[in-house]
């Protein structure tokens, strides 16, 4: 019955149903502007006064994580030309998505993610969409938190001119974590606004330039076939390829490609917090951010995968820090690059933390004002979770296969397409009109790659080659 009234109702009318009965106080207030909403989309969930260059550092953050080390794996796994049709398709489409999640959102009037679920399949949706933004950011601040754990205490030793590691608590990754995270990602985390985090986010963004401009400069200093550092070299017997470019190639690990770019490009949990507090929020203006930034690192990501890919051809590996590190684990720039990624991805943990936290919030204290000591025992609850899991469990790599093929194509495809389609009324667009049809086909889209994804790694597992998913 809630539903009907929703999917068949006009956004203007006072009667559309807020979620408990009786309207919060920032739904009233966004009823009380119905007049002005006919005009332009208005909404007074939340004052905010983020400008367009800090919501487009803060959301480029969200994109750029973990995933740009997998991404010269991909090329070598596609070849050029077909990896570049691939990483614009999904850049186009994230970017389709963005205008889904907004346009839901500007007829909802709050700009939550979860509240797009409630409107759009009542409870059940709005635990789906919490559920799967959690389980998504966990798994994307494990893999941060996992490359700190793992590059930290290399990086520690070769500055200090070690060949091996020692016992010594700051060449433990688990103790450098802890660390990192009460010392770094806490206070941020603690922020009270998004916004907050912009000049952190462009810090995070420098760091991966440098990381790509250190990538472009070895292209050109690294010789191919590599000397690899240590006790072996190439020898011989090198294939007569294995130093050539391929422009269109499919194998058995081309099937990863499509999770690994997916997982690339997630930043939608993020869009609508980023949305929130935007100053003077349009759409148009938000969806601007969102090109801007999917624009950015589309850029970031092609450069840094072609130069990557054309250092390493054939032996690049799934995760292309370490395979700097087989050429000369010494490197003085190298050190530098695989400094910079962790700070960079460091950084991006608080932004990723937000919309969990939001998600939480809206499960379990819907309504409720701003409390610091619920905004901070969450944050402190989830980093302690995420810490635990990070130092627990020894292969995790498995595990984000799985939720990388899962909750990624659910979140840019999936559930963008569904709430549009049951979100915006009927007598606006029909069922049958374009823009429902095309949200169907992108949601039946993120149907197919995730059944694809799954039934390639399961095939993957069954023949008892376990491969990690790239920038997992
Ligand atoms: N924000 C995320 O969920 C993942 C991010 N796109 C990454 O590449 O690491």
């Amino acid at each position: 019955m809630e539903l009907q009234k929703l999917s068949n109702g006009n956004h203007h009318d006072a009667t559309v149903p807020v979620e408990g009965g009786a309207p919060s106080e920032e739904e009233e207030k966004f009823l009380q502007h119905k007049d002005d909403a006919s005009k332009r989309p208005q909404f007074t969930d939340f004052e905010g006064k983020t400008s367009f260059g800090m919501s487009v550092f803060n959301l480029s953050n969200a994109i750029m994580g973990s995933g740009i080390l997998g991404l010269s794996y991909a090329m070598s796994n596609t070849g050029i030309v077909l990896f570049l049709i691939l990483l614009t398709c999904i850049a186009c489409l994230s970017c389709y998505s963005v205008h889904l999640l907004l346009r839901s959102a500007g007829v909802v009037g709050i700009r939550a993610y979860e509240q797009l679920g409630f409107r759009a399949f009542g409870h059940a949706g709005k635990i789906l969409a919490a559920v799967v933004i959690t389980l998504h950011n966990i798994g994307a601040m494990s893999s941060y938190l996992f490359i700190v754990k793992y590059e930290l205490p290399l990086v520690i030793q070769a500055f200090l001119s070690q060949t091996s590691s020692s016992e010594d608590w700051f060449m433990n990754g688990n103790y450098l974590i802890i660390i990192v995270t009460a010392g770094i990602i806490l206070p941020l985390a603690m922020m009270k606004h998004l916004g907050y985090l912009g000049y952190t986010s462009g810090f995070s963004l420098s760091c991966m330039v440098f990381f790509l401009s250190a990538v472009i400069y070895k292209r050109f200093n690294i010789a191919c076939p590599l000397e690899v550092f240590g006790n072996f070299s190439m020898n011989a017997e090198i294939p007569e390829d294995t130093c050539t470019a391929k422009f269109f190639t499919i194998n058995q690990e081309t099937a990863y490609t499509i999770p690994i770019l997916a997982f690339a490009f997630v930043c939608h949990p993020e869009v609508l917090p980023i949305y929130t507090e935007l100053s003077n929020p349009t759409k148009r203006r938000m969806q601007n951010i969102g090109n801007v930034s999917i624009l950015g690192m589309f850029t970031m990501y092609f450069f840094t995968a072609i130069f990557g890919y054309l250092t390493f051809y054939e032996n690049t590996e799934a995760e292309l820090l370490h395979t700097y590190n087989k050429v000369d684990p010494l490197d003085t720039l190298i050190l530098c690059v695989r400094l910079a990624v962790l700070v960079a991805v460091t950084l991006t943990v608080p932004v990723v933390l937000f919309p969990i936290r939001r998600a939480l919030l809206q499960l379990l204290f819907p309504g409720k004002p701003f409390h610091w000591l619920r905004h901070i025992a969450i944050a402190v609850c989830l980093l302690f979770a995420v810490n635990l899991l990070v130092i627990l469990v020894p292969n995790i790599r498995d595990i984000f296969g799985i939720t990388g093929a899962t909750t990624a194509p659910t979140l840019i495809f999936i559930l963008p397409g569904l709430f549009y389609i049951r979100i915006i009324p009927t007598n606006q667009e029909p069922m049958n009109s374009r823009p429902k049809i095309q949200a169907a086909c992108f949601t039946a889209l993120g149907f197919i790659f995730m059944t694809m994804s799954l039934t390639f790694i399961a095939l993957d597992w069954m023949s008892g080659e376990k491969r990690s998913l790239g920038g997992h």
